[in-house]
């Protein structure tokens, strides 16, 4: 295997400068591990470093003597949520993601406003959306969830799929190609586990890791990176239960582009679009050209993205307010 099926490209090689890389494939309490390209390398956090500060999918430099990571290689994409009990703390979930597999099933588990969030979180960070609805061969299910899920957003394709069925998931081969990375998302139970597992050609070895949580659920909490049958990589992020939004303003803004539009012809500059007189969106719902449902969706998911990203008044914002282009806005462009 090559450092350029790793995913390993110019723009990370630059900032190497010659040093020993790694992609950081595990990251557990007690051992970060990493893949070089020949070998396996069990990977030392420096003083500085937090295990926090490092994620799945990162590339770092590193000692091949001692171990010791160097550092931390800038990112092409960051994966990150609020962290459960603080959502102003971000949680970083995955590093260097070029293609964000969003999973539901066609059962009770789909949920519209989920994926809206979802797809917010791809846009902010520069990553390809795909929505993956698992379970379509049940057949107590009539609904189009398919024709729903393709309807949500122009920036998204979806794929109606049984994961248990090996041709089914072939069609997933075009994302995970060498060199190129994508990274599961999904409530518990969606079949994120059975996907990882059908794509990686592996059994019960990378069946993941259940632990007792303090609530006494069962939840898979191995994080890591696995190579595809197909040569490229997949990152299951399991057990993620909740997804506050935190720092995806831009990302919401281009799920309900359409919406968006329309507020400057709203009457009043600061209008809430809740009871205000000439508001144009209000008049897009009155004449069917709007869905009050979605407004209602966009509005709860724009406030709450507001609130987290305040309390955490995050980097970007920092840049935001002095002026400053945010790096992110840059790396979109590639
Ligand atoms: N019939 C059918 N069953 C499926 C499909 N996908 C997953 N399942 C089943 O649904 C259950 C949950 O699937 P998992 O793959 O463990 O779900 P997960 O998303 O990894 O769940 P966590 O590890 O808790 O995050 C298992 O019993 C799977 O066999 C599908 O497309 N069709
Ligand atoms: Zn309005």
């Amino acid at each position: 295997m090559t450092l350029a099926a790793l995913g390993f490209g110019p723009d990370f090689a630059e900032q190497a400068e010659g040093a020993s890389v790694a992609r950081i494939s595990d990251v557990h309490r007690d051992e970060v591990r990493g893949l070089t390209g020949s070998d396996q390398v069990s990977l030392l956090l420096p003083n500085g470093l937090k295990l926090r500060q490092i994620t799945v999918g990162d590339w770092v430099t590193f000692d091949p003597e001692s171990g010791l990571i160097a550092r931390v290689l800038d990112r092409r994409t960051v994966l990150k949520r609020g962290a459960a009990g603080n959502a102003a703390r971000a949680q970083l979930i995955a590093a260097n993601v070029d293609t964000l597999f969003i999973v539901t099933s066609c059962n009770h588990d789909f949920n519209l406003a989920r994926l809206e969030r979802y797809l917010a979180l791809a846009q902010s960070v520069g990553t390809t959306p795909l929505i993956l609805l698992t379970k379509a061969d049940d057949p107590a299910e009539p609904r189009n969830y398919l024709g729903e899920a393709q309807g949500l957003s122009p920036l998204a394709d979806a794929l109606a799929l049984n994961a248990h069925d090996a041709d089914d998931l072939a069609r997933l081969a075009p994302w995970v190609q060498p060199g190129m990375t994508a990274a599961l998302v999904g409530s518990s139970g969606v079949g994120k586990s059975t996907i990882l597992n059908g794509l990686t050609g592996a059994g019960a070895i990378t069946q993941g890791i259940r632990e007792d949580d303090s609530r006494g659920r069962h939840t898979t909490t191995a994080r890591a990176l696995r190579q595809t049958t197909h040569g490229g990589w997949l990152i299951d992020t399991p057990g993620m239960r909740s997804l506050a939004l935190r720092d995806t303003g831009d990302g919401i803004e281009q799920v309900f582009a359409d919406l968006v539009a329309l507020e400057p012809d709203c009457h009043f500059s600061d209008c809430t679009h809740q009871h205000e007189p000439g508001c144009a969106i209000l008049a897009a719902v009155d004449a069917g050209q709007a869905d009050a449902a979605r407004v209602a969706r966009w509005l709860k998911l724009r406030a709450e993205d507001q609130l987290n990203t305040a309390t955490g008044f995050s980097a970007r914002q920092k840049q935001k307010a002095a002026g400053q282009r945010p790096a992110r806005k840059k790396k979109k462009k590639r």
